[in-house]
């Protein structure tokens, strides 16, 4: 069995066992206290850049799916097509796993990807010291000596992002946008099963001349304020009136282009169990959430109010405008991992766009 290290920007060095791909990675560590779901988390393209530590002290006991499943065009089990994270940290790895879909283990993947992993050590007592200290710059270290990396100073949305347009359900009578940002997949299955055609485009593409009738923009990587030409773009369609829905990083994006600010969370939201509360309501949802930064509500501009709030620490988790059908959230309501608790919200803007287009028609 080989070593490695976890080591982080402070000097703190925790040796333990090595899993997956025996290399070296660094990147910013963050932690999950999800209790499954970690096929879906690692390939989630907005941990691009992440050292993952879970929190669930078991974890590989029920295998991989394949990843390679096909059903409509995408991913059948997994949020994307690769392993996004750069390396994973767990306390107690089994390499043995039983469930109806597993097809390999947890060690295996992580070394096709040559994503690197370490197990054997206190996962409670590196979450204690980044919920102290704030998420922080750490690497996994194998042989190789590598330098600490901060993916937030790179455009990792340009790194993730399609290359070019793809159309889903193509044909069907209304038509969305989707402005990839690093997209999971289970929120296009989320429209493709309503019945709608998503047009995929990359996160600088103009999609100005499109035919479409709402405009959805997706999760994604990093720094909100690196994507200046989603923002750009997404501030000429605030100036009209298709609908508008965000998720995210989305929403973080409209809420810049808006006018709002950004600010990085200590140690961010990654969990399924993020409660959070409806303004204007005693609504309180569960959700699924990944996220380091977060919109700044207390300054909104003019016309924009919040939509959800957080009820652990209170941060902004959503935003609406007040009289057009814009509205955005920092949570996963298509969950994958997590609870379907606000999937309504598709149906929601869905109803919007198709209304939209009654109007324009009429
Ligand atoms: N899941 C996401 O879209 C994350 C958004 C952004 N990268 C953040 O960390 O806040």
């Amino acid at each position: 069995m080989k070593k490695v290290k976890l080591i982080f920007q402070d000097g703190v060095e925790i040796e333990g066992n090595s899993f997956g791909a025996y290399t070296s990675a660094a990147g910013e560590v963050v932690f999950n206290t999800a209790m499954v779901g970690y096929p879906e988390s690692l390939t989630d393209p907005s941990y691009k850049g992440q050292i993952m530590v879970m929190t669930f002290p078991i974890v590989g006991n029920y295998g991989v799916p394949n990843e390679k499943e096909i059903i409509d065009e995408i991913e059948a089990f997994v949020e994307s097509n690769k392993i996004q994270v750069t390396g994973l940290v767990v306390s107690y790895y089994s390499d043995e796993f039983s469930h109806w879909n597993g097809f390999e283990n947890l060690d295996q993947w992580l070394k096709q990807h040559n994503i690197p992993g370490i197990y054997g050590v206190d996962t409670r007592m590196i979450t204690k010291k980044l919920r102290e200290q704030g998420s922080t710059l750490g690497k996994i270290q194998a042989d190789e000596t590598i330098e600490f990396y901060d993916p937030n100073e790179d455009n990792l949305v340009d790194q993730v992002s399609t290359k070019e347009v793809k159309r889903y359900n193509e044909g069907a009578e209304t038509k969305i946008v989707l402005i990839d940002c690093g997209v999971k997949n289970n929120i296009i299955r989320c429209f493709t099963k309503r019945g709608v055609e998503v047009i995929r485009v990359p996160w600088d593409y103009d999609y100005s001349k499109l035919d479409y009738d709402g405009l959805f923009i997706s999760n994604g990587p990093g720094d909100p304020v690196k994507c200046d030409v989603t923002i750009q773009n997404i501030q000429k369609s605030l100036q009209e009136d298709k609908p508008i829905f965000g998720i995210c990083l989305g929403n973080q994006l409209v809420g810049l282009a808006a006018g709002a600010e950004t600010f990085k969370l200590k140690y961010g939201h990654r969990s399924h169990n993020q409660p959070v509360q409806m303004t204007g309501t005693k609504k309180c949802f569960i959700t699924s959430q990944n996220h380091g930064f977060a919109l700044d509500d207390s300054k909104l501009p003019a016309g924009w109010e919040t939509f959800f709030t957080n009820l652990n620490d209170g941060t902004c988790e959503g935003i609406r405008h007040k009289e057009k059908p814009f509205f955005t959230v920092q949570f996963h309501p298509e969950a994958m991992g997590g609870p379907v608790d606000t999937e309504f919200l598709f149906d929601e803007f869905i109803k919007e766009v198709k209304k939209y287009k009654t109007q324009v028609i009429a």
